[in-house]
């Protein structure tokens, strides 16, 4: 999403999309995008967890919506909630890179109470009114 903040607000040409044959719906790679109020709030749920349980030692949740998201659908939505052309270069797989990663959520469901509110629309939304008023972060433009 960086990335293609970067483009919609002009400070990158284009997209480079890594990886366009992917065994996905689209060939792009897919991943489990979150809402940083929503990771926000499943942090303060964990929190809320740990001082309402004795001797809890040390427990893993996954903070994820549960569904995946290619790099494709990702540019789509987002040229949707900016109204902006993001162009794109189909390039070549990352060394490393995994073809799909989503969370199982249902631990940090029925443990801590939390679920992921927000989907891909609402973060493309929210990402690009703080990317269009603020183009360069909180850097000043160089
Ligand atoms: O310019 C870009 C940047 C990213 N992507 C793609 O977008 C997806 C997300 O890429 P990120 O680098 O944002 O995230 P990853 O899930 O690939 O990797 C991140 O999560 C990993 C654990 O899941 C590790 O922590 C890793 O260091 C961290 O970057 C990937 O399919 C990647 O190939 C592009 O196509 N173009």
């Amino acid at each position: 999403m960086p990335y293609i903040q970067q483009v919609a607000v002009g400070r990158l040409p284009e997209l480079n999309v890594y990886g366009h044959d992917y065994p996905t719906k689209d060939g792009s790679a897919v991943r489990d995008y979150i809402h940083v109020m929503d990771l926000a709030d499943g942090h303060i749920a964990a929190v809320r967890k740990l001082f309402s349980s004795e001797n809890i030692g040390c427990i893993a949740y996954n903070l994820g919506t549960g569904s995946g998201t290619s790099v494709l659908e990702m540019v789509a939505a987002f040229e949707k909630a900016s109204g902006k052309k993001i162009p794109i270069k189909l390039c070549p797989r990352r060394p490393g890179d995994a073809t799909a990663v989503y969370a199982s959520t249902e631990k940090a469901q029925k443990e801590l109470g939390w679920k992921a509110k927000y989907g891909i629309a609402e973060m493309c939304k929210d990402q690009w009114k703080w990317a269009s008023n603020n183009p360069w972060g909180y850097q000043s433009k160089p």
